[in-house]
């Protein structure tokens, strides 16, 4: 292969890498601002691979609507949406509550826009302000998928339907195989596969179920076409739906086994330790394969002993015209910070800095960073993106363990979230957060207006903080450190099963925990450990547990894997 055709082809491979790092971190404009819980998985598998990612999904839901049925339309108004099974048949088919009662049992109804800048919620044909959002309580303020059912003028105003939507899922792929074998997986589950589009390095394709329904419940004057008060139809109604909710959910089971199936994704975490030539053949300067880039720093995260720093260094720079400092990692993370210490990183080339403190930007949202003393990870991007996807509006969360606080800034900037709290035990990483938070008050890219003041930044150690507080949260996230006697890992400790405990307590009805763990390769991805030492925690408190993801999220070491394992609480 030429090396004109390997740049083609590199050159092609970060274009799709771009435009999936930018439709992934795109706001969620959907209903319930976050990807349906059944479709995490299959989102999640699809995402982990370099070669495709989902651009749109639904689990599939049931739901009653008056007007055109056309989204996007003025004309359609949704009551009622539910991506679970119907319990209460009577109060969910009651139409004459539709008004005052648009949950009838379903999904809460959220607000929406009360965080983003590009929604006008007040109708006023300006974009929010901070206000406006403020002044707008997300519990009590009701606006029915952004369309205003006052404004209908359809001629069948009062008929309501009753409507089944399956899975459908939408995903780009990097090209006309990836997508052939994404369509051959999906295949034995749904029937309707295609390619919709296409064009150079990009091929969308959609999968969609068919367990589609569609009925009027009333005629046009409102005349109800069952006897409203008759339990067995609406029993008969609900059985309707939720034998379609089986259906489909064991179609998606059937699609995420095979995709777990399906070809591995290529690794991406190549191994940096190999040194390649550079380009020129006259220069035999040794260059690494791949090294992370923080802020304006590269970072080896190891050298060999024989190589010439210096030299690899001063490479790097020639290269590189934004970084102005070069360092090479001479110790393991160690300790509870999880960070290389002060004797643990060695300028190479640039700037003689000290202390090694940058700014970090990921898509649009900053951090600082203690190189010294705080765990940082540019390849965790994509990750915390991943989490994102998971937040629905309204929702309090907790990040424990929170470094720097990227995590916690991602979410506050980029998700209608009510509420942030991070916690961290190491004052180093304190230090970085509280001016990652000032920056992102200041930060024009945030998506999601009043980031800074819906974060709150806390010190102190998660076993003694967490049991203190007196709110519970939607959603936890956990990225334990691997290290000391908590980590069963070292054979010593209980792998993190306190912490568990702790915030376990702390996980409202139905909240999802992010888990973040340690595991070798072959353990990956049932991580049986993983799933034990969760199953076990919840059964000592008395808590069901319901798995919705195993992601991987990287590699610590060779052939041991970081994953995180996303997952249900049920209290009943
Ligand atoms: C692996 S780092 C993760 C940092 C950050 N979440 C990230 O992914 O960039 C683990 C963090 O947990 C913090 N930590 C360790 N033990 C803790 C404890 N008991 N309470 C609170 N934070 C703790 C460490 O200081 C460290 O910043």
């Amino acid at each position: 292969m030429s090396s004109n055709d390997s740049t083609w082809k590199q050159r092609k491979r970060n274009d799709f890498g771009n435009a999936k790092a930018q439709c992934l971190g795109k706001r969620d404009k959907s209903f319930q601002g976050r990807i349906d819980a059944r479709a995490v998985e299959v989102c999640g598998i699809i995402n982990e691979r370099d070669d495709m990612y989902t651009t749109s999904s639904c689990a599939g839901r049931c739901f009653l609507y008056r007007g055109v049925g056309i989204k996007a339309t003025t004309d359609f108004s949704r009551f009622r949406i539910s991506h679970e099974l119907i319990k209460d048949p009577k109060r969910y088919f009651d139409l004459s509550t539709i008004e005052e009662d648009p949950t009838g049992g379903g999904d809460p109804v959220r607000t929406i826009g009360q965080y983003d800048y590009k929604v006008d919620i007040n109708g006023t044909g300006e974009e929010n302000d901070k206000e406006v959002a403020e002044s707008n309580d997300s519990e009590t303020e009701v606006i029915m998928d952004n369309t205003d059912a006052s404004n209908s003028s359809s001629s069948n105003d009062s008929v309501v339907w009753l409507r089944y939507e399956p899975f459908i899922l939408h995903v780009a792929c990097r090209s006309l195989s990836v997508a052939s074998l994404l369509m051959a997986t999906a295949r034995p589950a749904f029937k309707n596969v295609g390619l919709t589009a296409w064009k150079e390095g990009r091929y969308l394709v959609a999968i969609w179920g068919d367990e589609g329904l569609e009925m009027p419940l009333c005629t046009p004057i409102g005349m109800p076409l069952f006897p409203p008060n008759d339990d067995s139809v609406s029993k008969w109604l609900a059985q309707l739906c939720n034998e379609r909710h089986e259906r489909n959910w064991s179609k998606i089971q059937r699609f995420r086994q095979n995709l777990r199936e399906m070809k591995p994704p290529t690794d991406d975490d190549p191994d940096e330790y190999q040194l390649s030539f550079a380009d020129n053949p006259d220069d035999r300067t040794p260059v690494p394969r791949s090294f992370d880039v923080i802020g304006d720093i590269a970072y080896l995260h190891s050298i060999p002993e024989d190589a010439d720093s210096r030299l690899i260094g001063e490479s790097i720079m020639s290269k590189n015209k934004s970084i102005k400092v070069v360092v090479a990692r001479r110790s393991n993370l160690e300790g509870t910070e999880r960070a290389p210490g002060e004797e643990g990183l060695e300028i190479i080339a640039g700037a003689d800095r000290s202390p090694l403190i940058t700014t970090h930007t990921e898509y649009g949202i900053k951090c600082v960073i203690d190189l010294n003393h705080t765990f940082f990870s540019p390849r965790m991007g994509q990750e915390r993106l991943r989490i994102c996807q998971q937040v629905a509006r309204g929702e309090n969360v907790l990040v424990c363990f929170g470094g720097v606080g990227m995590e916690a800034f991602q979410i506050a900037g980029r998700t209608e979230a009510s509420s942030v709290v991070y916690v961290e035990l190491s004052h180093h990483a304190v230090d970085c957060a509280k001016r990652g938070h000032r920056m992102l008050e200041r930060n024009k890219n945030v998506k999601c207006i009043g980031a800074a003041e819906r974060l709150e930044i806390i010190q102190g150690d998660v076993l003694d903080v967490v049991p203190s507080m007196e709110q519970s949260f939607d959603r936890i996230l956990a990225p334990r450190p691997k290290e000391g006697k908590l980590d069963s890992d070292l054979g010593t400790g209980d792998g993190g099963a306190q912490f568990l405990k702790v915030l376990l307590t702390r996980l409202k009805e139905a909240g999802e925990c992010h888990w973040y763990d340690f595991v070798a390769d072959w353990e990956y991805p049932a991580c049986e450990r993983t799933r034990t030492l969760i199953f076990s925690v919840c059964d000592e408190l008395g808590l069901k547990m319901e798995v919705l993801h195993v992601a991987r999220v990287g590699s610590v070491a060779m052939r041991q894997l970081r994953i995180c394992l996303d997952f249900k609480v049920l209290r009943s």
